[in-house]
């Protein structure tokens, strides 16, 4: 059963971003009541990044048993690890670095290994596709017997103004992708070689969130919630186990129809 999309509307990108970290903190709170560990997948991004730094700045933030969350990336630029296009360098910037958590529960994506002089063996992986291939097996390591990946307590999204989520965009060959992590090369919004879930990884969550603001993302917005299938509008393809929520700033969502 997946749920039927909410959308939530909040006054600016500001206010955005602190409810949603306040709504994270408490959805991890409640798992970890539920379950004792809680897990959580990030997104680049610039309102994904915001939020991150709500969180941290949240006077609730201590209030999350940080040790026991299993932290992961929806996608990640497939780039040198020192990179500022990271979006796990962001994460770490933003929240990672200022909370307790247990670093063998964070979860990087691969990055590109630097090229060695002299033979000298550089960590990383030399193509998306063996990244790809080794976060595939994270993700069993963490998952239920039998199950190829955990199910996480939330998936964050951010939104592309054509409707791609993580780096899964419309039309492409990672969207119809069935595979848990896929690579993506030529991907529309630079850096061009990436790693991310596809939609089947991302639907295991007990809850989606896409997180989005500002007017240039409203078309795509409208068009996630006009009945367009996924390969071309992916944003329609996230969808949770239990719930899914658009957490939107009302210039992101002004062009949907206003209700009667
Ligand atoms: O690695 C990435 O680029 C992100 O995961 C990507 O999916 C992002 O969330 C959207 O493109 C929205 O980005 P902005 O919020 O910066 O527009």
């Amino acid at each position: 059963m997946t749920a039927e999309p909410q959308l939530v509307p909040h006054r600016d990108a500001g206010i955005l971003a602190r409810a949603a970290a306040a709504r994270l903190i408490t959805r991890l709170i409640d798992g970890q009541a539920a379950r004792g560990e809680a897990s959580v997948v990030l997104t680049g991004g610039g309102i994904g990044i915001a939020l991150l730094r709500a969180v941290r700045t949240s006077p609730a933030v201590d209030a999350v048993d940080w040790s026991k969350v299993d932290i992961w990336w929806g996608d990640e630029r497939f780039v040198a690890t020192d990179s500022p296009d990271r979006n796990d360098r962001q994460a770490r910037e933003a929240l990672l670095e200022h909370i307790p958590v247990n670093p063998r529960r964070v979860f990087p994506m691969g990055h590109r290994a630097a090229q060695t002089a002299g033979g000298v063996a550089a960590s990383g992986y030399a193509d998306p596709e063996s990244a790809a291939a080794a976060y595939a097996a994270l993700l069993a390591g963490r998952a239920a017997p039998g199950a190829v990946f955990p199910v996480f307590d939330v998936v964050l999204l951010g939104l592309g103004p054509e409707g791609h989520v993580a780096s899964l965009f419309p039309n492409s060959p990672a969207i119809v992708a069935t595979e848990p992590v896929v690579a993506v090369h030529d991907c529309p919004k630079p850096p061009p070689e990436r790693v991310s879930l596809t939609l089947p990884t991302i639907q295991s969550a007990r809850e989606v969130w896409v997180v989005v603001a500002g007017e240039e993302k409203a078309e795509a917005v409208a068009a996630s919630f006009s009945g367009a299938g996924p390969i071309d509008v992916p944003a329609t393809g996230a969808v949770g186990r239990e719930r899914t929520l658009w957490l939107a700033d009302r210039a992101a969502a002004s062009r949907l129809p206003t209700r009667g």
